[in-house]
């Protein structure tokens, strides 16, 4: 199949819920925890053993069901904890072994032309996109961050186990950025998603650690629109602020109310941070059964 159309293909089915004729292809029996603290669907996590039709309604509704799950196979011990991501029979081989640094771009028609799929990394400066690829990849410096905002300029290419690319990309929101360095940013990266055929998913970064704010739900929005298949990445939530600030989960539920409005299907989500290693092996998982697919189908 043509690389365009099996992106079609694969795109199209992202936003809804896979079709019946989909066949597990890796019998995966997850050894995962039960999911601890997840309030956002706790209450309707009881329900999804139940074969009622609204109990798979419910699962529809709350969770993302991976490449061939069907709402009403799921077990609560098929959810990845901190997330409402169910884990499929595409699930496997999540282990990183090795990573290169293959290029830098800085524009779209640069980047590699291999055609092994890829995974985006985007948010606003400083939110942890840099941080995130390596503490996925368990090295200090594969990426190089900053605590300073707009240190990623380019668009990087990583290579891991020779067969699949983490991207870095420049963060958007970078209010010291000029404004030629701005509007250079929205071609630069627009043109980037709506062209790369071989993207996966865009991981949209949003900071745990603050409210919902109004850039992340336009960009969101905007991937959304153009039917860019994206993964939710809360970082920092080590965070845990004093005072009236609120806590992370807050903030996401919080974020997922605005979210919910604009998706008929909730987009996958997952809590991270790159300083206690949380979220690390269950977001690689979940990366793991959208390359599957991917390379599947
Ligand atoms: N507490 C905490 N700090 C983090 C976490 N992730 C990143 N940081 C800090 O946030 C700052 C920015 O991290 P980067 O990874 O450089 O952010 P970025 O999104 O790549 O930023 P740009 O390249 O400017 O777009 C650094 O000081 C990191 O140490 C996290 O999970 N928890
Ligand atoms: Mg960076």
């Amino acid at each position: 199949m043509q690389i365009a159309s099996k992106c079609r293909l694969f795109h199209s089915h992202f936003f809804s819920i896979f079709p019946q004729s989909i066949k597990p292809r890796n019998p995966f029996s997850p050894k995962i925890q039960k999911n601890p603290q997840f309030s956002i669907y706790a209450s309707s996590s009881r329900t999804f053993n139940s074969s009622s039709s609204s109990a798979s309604i419910l699962a529809r509704k709350v969770l993302f069901m991976a490449p061939g799950v069907e709402p009403e196979d799921i077990k609560e011990d098929m959810i990845l904890p901190g997330s409402n991501i169910v884990v499929g029979p595409y699930a496997g081989d999540a282990k990183i072994k090795e990573v290169e640094f293959v290029k830098s771009s800085n524009k779209p028609k640069d980047c590699p032309k291999d055609e092994r799929p890829e995974f985006a990394m985007l948010g606003r400066s400083n939110v942890g996109k840099s941080s995130l690829i390596n503490a996925l990849v368990k090295k200090k410096e594969v990426a190089l961050t900053s605590k300073k905002p707009g240190k990623t300029q380019l668009i990087n290419h990583f290579l891991v186990n020779k067969s699949w690319y983490i991207v870095d990309l420049p963060g958007y929101g970078f209010a010291n950025a000029s404004e030629a360095a701005r509007m250079d940013w929205s071609s630069f990266t627009k043109g980037y998603f709506l062209n790369r055929d071989t993207l996966v998913s865009v991981l949209l970064l949003i900071d745990a650690s603050v409210p919902p704010q109004k850039i992340d739900l336009d960009c969101a929005n905007w991937l959304g629109r153009n039917k860019i298949p994206i993964t939710f990445v809360f970082t920092k939530c080590d965070k845990m602020k004093g005072g009236k600030a609120k806590r992370p989960d807050q903030n996401i539920r919080d974020f997922q109310e605005l979210i919910r409005q604009n998706y008929n299907h909730q987009p996958p989500w997952i809590m991270t941070s790159s300083v206690s290693g949380l979220g690390r092996d269950e977001l690689l998982l979940h990366m793991s059964q959208l390359r599957n697919y991917w390379n599947n189908e």
